[in-house]
């Protein structure tokens, strides 16, 4: 008997997201839900307003000088603009970018336990556990075990990116925000990274922004086709790449394109 194909609940729920940046309106209106345990890549063409639209998800948005924000984003039912402070947010959504942005007078152990020292965690033991146990989670153990305390800086690309989410996770996020991470990373890395976010899917919720539409098939769960600011599409990731409804987004990841209508 054939069974229906029933999608995860949803983890962050989007309603009616507009964005600004002055009074350069970048999002128009976005409906959408994130499933939970699930990866959600976002696609489209340059400057659409992928990074923006998953930048409101954690309230890193509102950062920017005259950027502006209207609309609901829903955390397990909490409203993240009125129910929770940015702080609050960012714990429970963090976030990864595409150039590992360590800090690089600090040691790898000091990256990783960032978050948790600015938040005044200084138990010794605990930080260490917190720091073994993320970079356990990002396969990163034995390869750094050895040389916790020297600089980050002499990691490579790869490691340095692993040690950015590792760095997100020791707050123990909900959803993960992952902004084009292996665009900078050689096809190998960018694999083990992809194997990386399969592992993570089981314990966090994530949210990819990626411009590689074989790493949007290979690796997501659902995905979200945005064009000029509007959602296009949105549907699980084989429906979206074998039966696209829309010709926006056939034309895009068909590569004839950026999306536009001929
Ligand atoms: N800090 C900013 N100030 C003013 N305008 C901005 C800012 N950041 C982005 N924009 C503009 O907002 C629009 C959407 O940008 P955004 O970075 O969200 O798009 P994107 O789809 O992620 O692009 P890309 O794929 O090139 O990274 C673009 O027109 C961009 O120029």
């Amino acid at each position: 008997m054939a069974v229906a194909f029933q999608p995860a609940p949803s983890k962050l729920r989007v309603e009616g997201l507009q964005a600004w940046y002055d009074d350069h309106q970048v999002l128009k209106g976005i409906y959408l839900s994130i499933r939970i345990h699930s990866i959600t890549a976002v696609i489209g063409p340059s400057g659409c307003g992928k990074s923006t639209f998953i930048r409101c998800l954690n309230r890193m948005h509102e950062v920017v000088p005259g950027a502006k924000v209207s609309g609901n984003v829903y955390i397990d039912g909490e409203d993240i603009y009125q129910d929770l402070s940015p702080a609050q947010v960012r714990r429970r959504v963090g976030m990864v970018f595409q150039t590992p942005n360590i800090f690089p007078t600090l040691s790898i152990f000091q990256n990783v336990v960032a978050g948790l020292y600015l938040n005044g965690v200084r138990n010794r033991r605990l930080l260490e556990e917190k720091a073994e146990s993320c970079l356990r989670q990002v396969g990163l153990w034995d390869e750094v075990k050895d040389r916790l305390h020297d600089l980050a800086g002499g990691l490579s690309s790869g490691q340095l990116q692993r040690v950015c989410i590792a760095r997100a996770l020791v707050v123990e996020p909900e959803v993960l925000l992952m902004d084009e991470p292996s665009s900078a990373l050689d096809p190998i890395t960018t694999i083990r990274i992809e194997g990386l976010m399969r592992e993570l899917k089981e314990k966090y919720t994530i949210v990819l922004v990626t411009h590689n539409m074989q790493q949007a098939a290979r690796v997501s769960d659902y995905t979200a086709f945005l064009y000029q600011g509007e959602l296009i599409e949105y549907g699980s990731t084989p429906e979206v790449f074998i039966r696209p409804r829309d010709r926006r987004t056939e034309n895009y990841i068909t590569g004839r394109g950026d999306g536009g209508v001929p």
